[in-house]
């Protein structure tokens, strides 16, 4: 997938939901430029409501600043739904670095984006996401003090992708249960998209499972790391219009699309990514299809769970039997949205509702 294909997949538009008790608009935005290093990225705050914002950076060549800032705003919003319903004292931020990791990521770039994360006080906390990862944490920790996920050795909890596989994996069995009436995942097609640090990690639990993955992914140094590390996968052109049971999106938001709703094989879809739908309009056509859809900030919380478990000194155990848990709160939506007729997206917004509400 080319730059241009990726943000006509990032062009779709900040829904929002019409109550803003539930929704409310950003509380802050900055844009950072430092000409020194070539830094330009843009920090959203989206709510502070719980606790402080936290979010991952993604390093991304958006092919333009209004691209980027549509990307920023949709993921910190995501943020907030994500930690409420997670049960977590967290806000929703997020933030964006324009430029291609392979090529304009430098220590100096990465600390002197720190000291800006530095001057908002802490009311953003960041922590990693596409295109960076825990050692440039530990680079950005130069400049700040705000910044998770860390690598151990710098004493942070490290990569939180193995965490966010976990729950995602948690997830999947529980929209296998809901689909099929059992979580046995042995012998389900599962298309994994996007073969990164979560995709490579699920694909992993799949095959342990018992499943059969088919894998896409448009980098080449990514198809060879796969190939060598799971021999037993295959390597698909595109998982989307594959003939699979489950569809696992782990790499860009987007991709389920009103053409996808109503074409994919799939009968599950539950994967990382954020910001899945193109709109919420794509749940209703899933629905008539009879499409078990986990929306993305239940499934993929296992990450900020983590990122949060350094603020309150959890145990690995304590850790990863919240990011297990993450089974029960999906078939808690799931089980919601069935018994009221309602889609799962509803059902998920009415526990994010209810946390944001008994807070203010
Ligand atoms: N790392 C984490 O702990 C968390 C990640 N996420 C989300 O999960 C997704 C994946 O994250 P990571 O694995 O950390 O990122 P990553 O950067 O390690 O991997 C993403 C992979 O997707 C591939 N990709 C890009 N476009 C693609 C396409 N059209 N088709 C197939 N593959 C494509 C890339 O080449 C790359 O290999 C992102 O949306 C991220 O925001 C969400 C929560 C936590
Ligand atoms: O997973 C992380 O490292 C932090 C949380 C985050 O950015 C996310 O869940 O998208």
């Amino acid at each position: 997938m080319t730059t241009a294909d990726t943000d006509r997949a990032v062009e779709f538009s900040v829904f929002a939901h019409p109550d803003l008790t539930i929704d409310p608009p950003h509380e802050q935005v900055v844009f950072c430029r430092d000409a020194a290093t070539g830094l330009r990225a843009i920090i959203a705050i989206h709510s502070t409501t719980l606790g402080p914002a936290l979010g991952g950076t993604r390093f991304y060549p958006y092919a333009s600043e209004a691209n980027a800032l549509g990307d920023v705003l949709r993921l910190s919003r995501g943020m907030t739904f994500k930690s409420a319903a997670a049960g977590l004292d967290l806000g929703g931020g997020k933030a964006v670095i324009i430029g291609d990791p392979a090529v304009d990521k430098t220590p100096e770039l990465l600390r002197a984006y720190g000291m800006f994360v530095d001057t908002l006080g802490g009311r953003y906390i960041t922590a990693g996401d596409v295109g960076t990862t825990s050692h440039d944490m530990d680079v950005i920790g130069e400049g700040t003090s705000f910044v998770a996920s860390k690598t151990r050795t710098n004493g942070g909890s490290g990569d939180t992708a193995p965490m966010t596989t976990l729950g995602v994996f948690s997830a999947l069995e529980a929209a296998a249960q809901q689909a099929w009436g059992s979580s046995d995942l042995r012998g389900l097609r599962v298309g994994v998209e996007g073969v990164g640090k979560v995709g490579g990690e699920l694909t992993g639990l799949l095959l342990a499972a018992g499943a059969t993955v088919l894998a896409a992914d448009p980098s080449p140094a990514a198809r060879e790391a796969f190939a060598a590390r799971f021999p037993e996968a295959s390597i698909v052109d595109d998982v989307r219009s594959a003939r699979v049971d489950v569809y696992a999106p782990c790499a860009m938001g987007g991709t389920v699309t009103d053409r996808l709703a109503r074409a994919t094989a799939a009968t599950v879809i539950c994967g990382a990514a954020n910001n899945q739908l193109t709109c919420p309009e794509v749940e209703t056509v899933l629905g008539e299809r009879g499409i078990v859809w986990v929306p993305d900030y239940i499934a993929n919380a296992g990450g900020v769970i983590q990122a949060f478990s350094e603020q309150q000194d959890w145990t690995g155990e304590q850790t990863r039997a919240k990011a297990k848990a993450l089974r029960e709160r999906t078939a808690q939506v799931l089980a919601t949205a069935a018994g009221r007729g309602i889609t799962a997206g509803d059902a998920a917004r009415l526990i994010v509702a209810e946390r944001l509400t008994a807070k203010r």
